[in-house]
């Protein structure tokens, strides 16, 4: 038996309610707007690439199911990184929707992982130089974190632990090909329900130090991460445009804060045009430039070759939709695939890096992401390290 999460003889507690536990879900996401968790589900069979297609193999699953809006079944699942890879997802029938709200956050014990990566510098410090010679606006740069899953805790106290730490988000657990993909997103790419449509992005970023209840100023004066933000939202407003009516974009940033992190967020609203559904308007966004750059195309060449290895479902989407377009889709962010055979963890972090960022700022800001699940799978109460003292 190895060690690991899910192989200890520690009593699973209830986690997300008494009713249904994460360890049994194919499928979790707890967030403000409710649970949606499904066990077991017909795996679809989505063409890689295009999202027409993605979305036609969705409908295709619904009809095939004899599925109408209504009638509680889901298409759930994970969107990759890389717009030509393949989606996994699964049309669920076996389904507890209910509202949720987190349990109280436990004590725990204490550990430090501290990568040292000076690749992860000179890969931001290569990305400033094409920024400067005008191949791109921006970019965003990715490294990844192995650790020991710690022994004596359950995949499900761990989740109840990143779910009371980030109660705003969307915290998912989902089996997929790599592993149990976990995280606890921040940044909504799509939402569609009856009131209509919601996009809200996140960028431009600084670590929030313990305690700190006010976002710092010199991130509400940054003129770099206002330019840094301001890219991702015209990207989003311009791409959602035409799948809506009367698009509301706020002029200016609202400060948004995680466990670890404060971002500038921007909540766009519009009315879906007839037929547009989240999952559609969540892959005419993807991958928005909060995880890729500006331009697209030229940012994801530029990931491609500056990072050691693809992301799969790192900064993908992980979301539901029903038959009606009802659905939400989050961003794959301040994630962990667990690999309880071998007993490790692997984290991904990334930063934006535009004129003006500097390598250090970025290796700290991704430091800081990587401590909402280094937390969790730890026990930390607080991250060890990331927020600057
Ligand atoms: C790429 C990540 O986060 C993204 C990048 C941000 C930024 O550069 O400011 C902010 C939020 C996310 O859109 C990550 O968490 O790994």
């Amino acid at each position: 038996m190895s060690a690991g999460l899910a192989t200890t003889a520690a009593a699973p507690r209830p986690a997300v309610g008494t009713d249904v536990r994460w360890e049994d879900a194919s499928f979790a996401v707890a967030a403000p707007s409710g649970l949606v968790h499904a066990t077991g589900g017909t795996p679809l069979d989505v063409p890689r690439g295009h999202e027409a297609d993605v979305v036609a193999a969705v409908r295709e699953a619904f009809r095939r199911n004899g599925s109408r809006p209504g009638d509680g079944s889901l298409v759930c699942g994970v969107v990759p990184f890389d717009p030509d890879g393949t989606a996994e997802l699964s049309l669920v029938r076996d389904i507890v929707r209910r509202p949720w709200a987190p349990p109280a956050a436990g004590a725990g014990r204490t550990t430090r992982e501290v990568p040292d990566d000076p690749g992860y510098r000179a890969a931001v410090a290569e990305a400033l130089l094409r920024i400067g010679a005008g191949d791109l606006e921006k970019v965003v740069l990715a490294r990844t974190l192995d650790t020991p899953l710690p022994v004596g805790s359950t995949v499900g106290a761990y989740l109840d632990r990143l779910a009371a730490a980030n109660p705003h988000g969307w915290t998912f657990a989902v089996r997929t090909a790599a592993g149990l993909l976990t995280g606890a997103s921040p940044e909504l790419v799509a939402a569609v329900d009856g009131n209509g449509l919601v996009s809200h992005p996140l960028a431009g970023s600084r670590p929030r130090r313990a305690g700190e209840t006010g976002p710092p100023a010199d991130l509400l004066s940054s003129t770099k991460d206002h330019r840094e933000h301001a890219l991702v939202v015209d990207h989003i407003a311009e791409r959602l445009a035409p799948l809506t009516h009367g698009l509301d974009v706020p002029a200016a940033p609202v400060p948004t804060a995680t466990d670890t992190m404060w971002h500038l967020g921007t909540r766009i609203t519009g009315t879906p045009r007839a037929g547009v559904g989240s999952l559609d308007a969540a892959l005419r966004i993807h991958p928005t430039p909060a995880v890729s750059g500006v331009p697209v195309e030229a940012a994801l060449d530029l990931v491609r070759t500056l990072e050691p290895a693809p992301r799969g479902n790192y900064a993908g989407l992980v979301g539901w939709t029903d038959a009606a377009g009802h659905g939400e889709w989050a961003l794959v962010l301040r994630c962990a695939l667990l690999d309880t055979g071998s007993g490790s963890a692997r984290l991904w972090a990334g930063a934006g890096v535009v004129a003006g960022s500097t390598p250090d700022a970025e290796h700290a800001e991704t430091a800081a992401k990587f401590a909402t699940a280094l937390a969790a799978l730890t026990g930390d109460d607080r991250p060890t390290e990331g927020p600057a003292q």
